[in-house]
């Protein structure tokens, strides 16, 4: 309870029209039914004592009073909707501005973040909207039954005492409910996470392939099932507890209604009483049951909002909010272009406390302008010490530094700004090619805050570097291409029509064009893409490329790695590749095992030394060797 006044400033930032109005009509309704019945009763006593005209003043006030009502009620509804919208449209903002903000990525491989995160999210698409209408919710429903109380109060004080006495243990037992709730709501995230895993699975057009061919629909289907089943199982224990306290609820307050109808109409037959005190004791004790299950439920229902709200909290509170313009961060210095170079002094890294050591004592220099490789095999930490240089994650032990300066101590947004990259595990963005490649420098993209007015010439720049220029100019669209078929839209027949083929359209920077069927790239053509991105900073001081021809066919290898050595030339450069034959012509080439560096220096150099990189170059040579030497044909039995 102590989030409550933190949750109602903040839903009083993201919608004070909406929930000023919610309450406002939530009073009137909650008033309405007291109101009312007092006004029949009062009615219906004249009527009985024939006093026709002076009824009509309690009917017409009963008829202005419905109305009223009703009008509240769907200026609730209204009111309800609108708060659901803005709430979602404020926190989702915050939400996500709080999931970018990190320096580093480790966090979101964190379980426990990842279910909190769910749970967050589960808040700021609704559950925060939710938390307000529990709360006024039950605030109207107070309203009905405190009015309705004070009503019964002069006809019949007994019973006014038995329904609030009886109402004391359900509020008790939905409070302790409520918080078997939130236990479950926490104990479940794992088990819906991996539910939307498997559907998410299933609905990927690039997993379904393999689903296909391994048949394993119906077993990621049967896991989906049985995650939601388990997950629901917990949540039917609670209901089923709810359903006996509401139940028992409902029986105590109908006997104490029945005894007080029962003794109340006697007197009234008896002449004792007047008629309109049996209305309105029929009118308060309805109204008081509905009321008091309504209190009831909500009641039941703030826990579990409050707890989805603490967990939206505990990630957007820890935090600060971006604004809608980033200013660059203050948080560290700012790195100038490099002149000495970068260097790493005995790095030590691990994933997790539990894991291995990825990286063991690393030290190593990449000098200014000069151009370093990096070979070993699979899982020797070669991508670890990418994510490194980008501050992706932090050394436990060890420095890395910019020119003598801790790679900490800098502004990790303006150190990244000095760095190209293209990473092993690149992604593949459903937007159009100008925007693919734009994404690499955010200045170069449409509508960035501070556009750059050259960004159509740089992304045609790039994509040539990259050796993808000449695929671009044979797409439908051009640069404005749609990198996906997900996204494809309706009229795209139409609009193919009224074009001339193969005319490359779009200049670059054009948007993603809704209305036009999208195109699927194999993953060749995606890696230049990715390539161009990464080659789009063109004044990047230092240039990283993770494996950037891994999936090229050989004619494009070549090219791309004649490109590359060109491009390289003069910067500060660091290259990874399985295929040694592209990493020759460097300055230096560092080999790297079990995260300990083994032996490094030109290639010559290596290859006279007879070590381990000498045997990787032979081997692979080797197998070239072979291969060209086998008599032809024999590929193709
Ligand atoms: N995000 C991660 N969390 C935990 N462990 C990781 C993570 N990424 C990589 N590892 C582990 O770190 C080790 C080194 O991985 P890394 O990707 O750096 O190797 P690599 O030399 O680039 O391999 P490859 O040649 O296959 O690309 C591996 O054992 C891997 O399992």
């Amino acid at each position: 309870m102590r989030l409550l006044p933190k949750a109602s400033a903040e839903l009083a930032r993201a919608a004070p029209v909406a929930l000023a109005a919610r309450v406002l009509a939530a009073l009137a309704v909650g008033a309405a039914p007291v109101a009312v019945a007092w006004l029949t009763r009062q009615a219906i006593d004249r009527l009985t004592e024939h006093q026709v005209s002076a009824a009509e003043v309690p009917l017409i006030a009963l008829c202005l009073f419905g109305a009223a009502a009703a009008t509240a009620q769907y200026l609730g509804v209204y009111a309800d909707r609108e708060l659901g919208r803005r709430t979602a449209q404020h926190a989702l903002g915050r939400l996500f501005g709080a999931v970018v903000a990190p320096v580093g990525v480790a966090e979101l491989e964190d379980p426990g973040f990842q279910d909190r995160l769910r749970l967050a999210q589960q808040a700021a698409t609704g559950g925060n909207a939710l938390l307000a209408q529990q709360f006024i919710g039950g605030a109207q429903s107070a309203v009905t039954f405190v009015g309705f109380l004070v009503a019964l109060l002069p006809v019949s004080p007994l019973s006014a005492a038995l329904v609030l006495a009886s109402a004391v243990p359900a509020v008790v037992a939905q409070a302790r409910l409520s918080e078997r709730r939130v236990q479950v709501q926490s104990q479940v995230s794992p088990q819906l996470r991996r539910q939307v895993f498997y559907s998410s699975l299933m609905l990927d057009p690039r997993a379904a392939a393999e689903i296909r061919l391994f048949g394993l629909g119906p077993l990621f289907r049967g896991r989906m099932v049985s995650e939601l089943t388990r997950s629901q199982q917990q949540e039917r224990t609670v209901d089923r507890a709810t359903l006996r306290v509401d139940s028992l609820l409902a029986l105590l307050t109908g006997a104490v209604s029945a005894a007080a109808l029962l003794v109340t109409a006697a007197r009234v037959g008896q002449g004792r009483e007047p008629v309109g005190d049996l209305v309105l004791l029929m009118a308060a004790l309805a109204g008081v049951q509905g009321a008091l299950a309504g209190l009831v439920s909500q009641i039941g229902g703030v826990g579990p909002a409050l707890a989805l709200y603490g967990h939206y909290d505990a990630v957007v509170g820890a935090r600060p909010v971006p604004g809608p313009a980033p200013e660059p961060s203050t948080a560290g210095g700012l790195p100038g272009p490099l002149h000495t170079g970068i260097q790493l002094r005995d790095v030590w890294f691990r994933y997790h406390p539990d894991q291995e050591w990825v990286l063991r004592g690393v030290t190593l220099s990449l000098p200014a302008e000069g151009s370093v490789a990096l070979v070993g095999l699979n899982g020797a930490g070669k991508s670890t010490l990418v994510k490194l240089l980008c501050r992706l994650y932090d050394p436990q032990l060890g420095s890395i530094t910019w020119d003598g300066v801790d790679l900490r101590e800098l502004d990790p947004a303006a150190l990244r700004r000095r760095i190209g990259v293209l990473f092993q595990d690149y992604t593949t963005y459903a937007l159009t090619v100008a925007e693919n490649i734009a994404v690499g420098e955010v200045s170069t993209l449409p509508g960035a805050e501070r556009p750059d007015t050259d960004g159509g010439a740089r992304v045609r720049a790039a994509a040539a570097a990259a050796g993808v220029d000449t695929l671009v100019a044979g797409l439908p669209d051009g640069y404005g291409t749609m990198l996906s078929r997900t996204f494809a839209a309706t009229s795209t027949a139409a609009r193919r029509q009224d074009r001339p083929e193969g005319r490359p359209a779009a200049h670059p920077g054009a948007g993603p064009d809704v209305g036009r069927t999208g195109v699927a790239l194999s993953g060749g053509q995606w890696q230049r893409i990715a390539l161009a991105r990464a080659l789009l900073r063109r004044d990047a001081d230092l240039l990283i490329l993770d494996e950037p021809s891994s999936g090229l066919d050989a004619e494009a290898e070549q090219q791309v790695h004649a490109r590359l050595v060109e491009l390289r030339a003069r910067r500060t450069s660091l290259l990874i590749s399985h295929r040694l034959s592209s990493v020759r012509q460097a300055d230096r080439i560092v080999v790297l095992r079990g995260g300990r560096i083994i032996e490094q220096g030109d290639h010559d150099a290596l290859m006279r030394s007879g070590g381990a990189y000498a045997e990787l170059f032979r081997t692979q040579a080797a197998g070239y060797q072979l291969a060209a030497a086998e008599p032809s044909g024999g590929a193709g039995r």
